[in-house]
């Protein structure tokens, strides 16, 4: 296997150049090209039979004492280094490491690990069910290239589970010589620059993008005065010296789709406070516009992307409205911005579900984990107006010093690697965007997941009472159930509809990050009811009590379909892991948010309307469909705005190129 990443004479800090963007007709070509070339990789790595080439090193291996399996290790590193990654020595790290986990964990990968961990090795996203073990997959490879001497970076999405799957898989790579780096958002630069030189890492998407970033503000060269004195008196070397990463060499990401995809539509900044002291004005004005504003005569709102039009009439209503405002609001392409930004402040964003506001702060909820992210502020000054929106304080908005998407950022590893449950809704955008192929690993074993019939109800307030009914009909059977909810507001109704009926339940939100790890644990005992955010749905491995094997495993309640469809997957993947039985059912509504973005006077949106009425509170099978058929097309309009920021994040960076800013 040739491969870029064992050159001698790399670069100190190893990165992919970026292509120049290629004409229509190249660009055309290069996809079909593309697609082609990743299925042939994918039938590659299946027709090569490698789990028995692991294999056949295992007896030897099992034989050798812990110094010896050490030793081993040392010894196929040099031939690593020496040879590249030849497969029949890749093969063989791939059996170090399972001996390793065997030995220290008790756990020996099975063949559709191996397999996994194969296809990540290759520069792929594998495919494996939630509840396969991916954390222990992951080891197999990052062992594979760290004795190649190859930087490794696990990649997981948040700080939480960086240090656990770090310290659960320690011992592994200890036993073979390799240190372990944990990198958390706490870490003071000189630690963290240890962390990173050590051969594998475990960092979150947002830590690694952040210290990029921060990097390429050292390579950059800023004008900074002391630090260009810094540098003359240390000398050559000093700036590199300062580089927190070894550069991009090899990623291993964890819950590919949710990092490479949902997230790739947050840009990372690095910004400096930049207020001229009049926000908090502005964003007040905003408000006073956006509740003078009437819907559909001044403005259109489109909920499934999030945009909102002005019309004709709303431009000349923000003339007038803002007339004796003066200062920005005299120009009329700044004032229609503004007025746009008001009303997506006002009608686009919402209290507890995409922020919650404590400490008189806009927190922003991150939609697909449920998580607060308290460092993170919308841009150009929608902060500030949700803040004047809200009565908190509006804080000063802040300036770009760097910035990168995601996507821009993964794209730059030499070797990118992955694997998550649910990567086949996006197979076409991984291998588009990151020229990553996605093949599909077995599960261990036949899964036992029970799907009962999916059920809408008329009304949220029918909805919630079936759930409690359902809930109470389980938890007197001693079933634990789990009950998954969109939003912290959502989460609070279910509750109120359990504590209605007397039933006791544990509440995870995004409101509780320190207390969670002890609620998810104790998720899977007998007659124990989960109320949780979909940041349920994903890392969370929840153990099944003995006693709760055998009442038919975890209940899983969806009660309300999300944006997308995987997120709903990867909570349907907490119950029935590893063979274990369990069960999954939707209980949905005609109220639900999704069916509120197929617009207001659409034929669907009068089909809905017109099963709101009809008779009885199941609303039948029509209605599955639509709010399924909702969901699609939410989907395919998050997909369209992806490649949309694809195409302004490389205009930015060509515009940023121009004027000499780092990225
Ligand atoms: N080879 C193995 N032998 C025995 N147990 C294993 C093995 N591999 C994984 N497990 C166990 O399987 C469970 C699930 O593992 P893990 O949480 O890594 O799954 P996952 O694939 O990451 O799931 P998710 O997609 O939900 O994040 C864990 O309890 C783990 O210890």
């Amino acid at each position: 296997m040739a491969t870029p990443l064992l050159q001698l004479d790399a670069p100190p800090y190893p990165e992919r150049e970026e292509a120049p963007e290629p004409g229509w007709l190249q660009a055309r070509a290069d996809a079909l090209g593309g697609a082609l070339q990743r299925r042939w990789r994918a039938w590659g790595v299946r027709r090569g039979a490698v789990v028995a080439r692991i294999r056949q090193h295992e007896a030897e291996l099992d034989a050798l004492d812990d110094a010896g399996l050490a030793e081993a290790a040392r010894e196929l590193g040099r031939a690593l280094r020496r040879d590249g990654l030849q497969p029949a020595l890749c093969a063989r790290a791939f059996a170090l490491a399972g001996c390793a986990a065997h030995r220290r964990l008790g756990k020996r990968p099975y063949d559709v690990q191996m397999l996994g961990g194969w296809i990540m090795l290759q520069g792929m996203v594998a495919e494996m069910n939630t509840g396969e073990g991916k954390t222990l997959t992951a080891t197999l490879p990052a062992c594979a290239m760290a004795l190649a001497g190859v930087p490794v970076h696990v990649i997981t999405v948040n700080d939480y589970l960086v240090a656990r799957d770090a310290e659960l898989m320690r011992p592994v790579y200890e036993a073979l010589g390799l240190r372990v780096g944990v990198v958390t958002e706490d870490l003071q630069p000189p630690e963290r620059q240890a962390a990173y030189a050590c051969p594998v890492v475990y960092a979150s998407n947002k830590t690694v993008v952040f210290d990029y970033l921060r990097d390429r503000l050292v390579l950059a060269g800023q004008t900074d005065a002391l630090r260009l004195r810094v540098d003359q008196l240390a000398g050559e070397g000093a700036r590199t010296r300062r580089l927190l990463l070894r550069g991009l060499s090899y990623a291993i990401v964890d819950e590919a789709d949710s990092v490479l995809v949902d997230e790739a539509r947050t840009p990372l900044i690095i910004s400096a406070p930049a207020g001229d002291g009049g926000e908090a004005e502005l964003a007040r004005q905003g408000m006073v516009l956006a509740a003078a504003l009437v819907q559909d005569e001044d403005f259109r709102l489109a909920l499934d992307t999030r945009i909102v039009h002005l019309t004709e009439a709303g431009r000349r209503s923000v003339a007038r409205i803002s007339a004796p405002w003066g200062g920005p609001w005299a120009g009329k392409l700044r004032r229609e911005e503004l007025a746009v930004q008001a009303l997506t402040a006002q009608h686009l964003f919402h209290r507890d579900q995409h922020y919650l506001v404590r400490d008189d702060q806009v927190q922003i909820v991150d939609e697909y984990t449920g998580r607060v992210m308290a460092d993170r502020s919308w841009e150009r000054g929608l902060h500030q107006m949700i803040e004047a929106k809200e009565g908190c304080t509006v804080t000063a908005p802040k300036a770009p010093l760097a910035r990168i998407s995601y996507q821009r950022f993964f794209r730059r590893y030499l070797r990118l690697s992955g694997m998550t449950g649910t990567a086949e809704e996006v197979r076409g955008e991984l291998g588009a965007v990151y020229g990553l192929p996605v093949v599909r690993v077995p599960t261990h074993r036949p899964s036992r997941r029970q799907i009962r019939p999916e059920r809408v109800l008329r009304s949220a307030d029918a909805k919630w009472q079936a759930i409690a009914q359902r809930v109470a009909e389980l938890h007197a059977r001693g079933a634990p159930v789990l009950l998954g909810t969109p939003s912290v507001a959502a989460s609070e109704r279910a509750a109120a509809a359990l504590a209605a009926r007397g039933l006791p339940y544990q509440l995870l939100s995004a409101k509780q990050d320190a207390d969670e790890a002890a609620v998810v644990a104790a998720a899977g005992q007998p007659g124990r009811i989960t109320i949780a955010t979909n940041m349920a749905g994903r890392g969370t491995d929840i153990a099944l009590a003995p006693e709760a094997l055998a009442l038919g495993g975890l209940h899983v309640i969806l009660s309300e379909r999300h944006d997308s469809g995987r997120i709903d997957r990867q909570l349907a993947g907490r119950c029935a892991r590893q063979g274990d039985p369990g069960v999954f059912e939707a209980v949905l509504s005609l109220d639900d948010e999704l069916l509120h973005q197929l617009g207001q006077r659409t034929p669907l949106a009068r089909l809905a309307t017109h099963l709101r009425r009809a008779a009885g509170d199941d609303a039948g099978p029509l209605a599955v469909w639509l709010i399924r058929l909702a969901q699609h097309r939410v989907e395919q309009a998050h997909s369209r705005v992806r490649q949309a920021l694809l195409k302004s994040d490389r205009q930015v960076s060509r515009l940023l190129a121009f004027s000499g800013r780092p990225e």
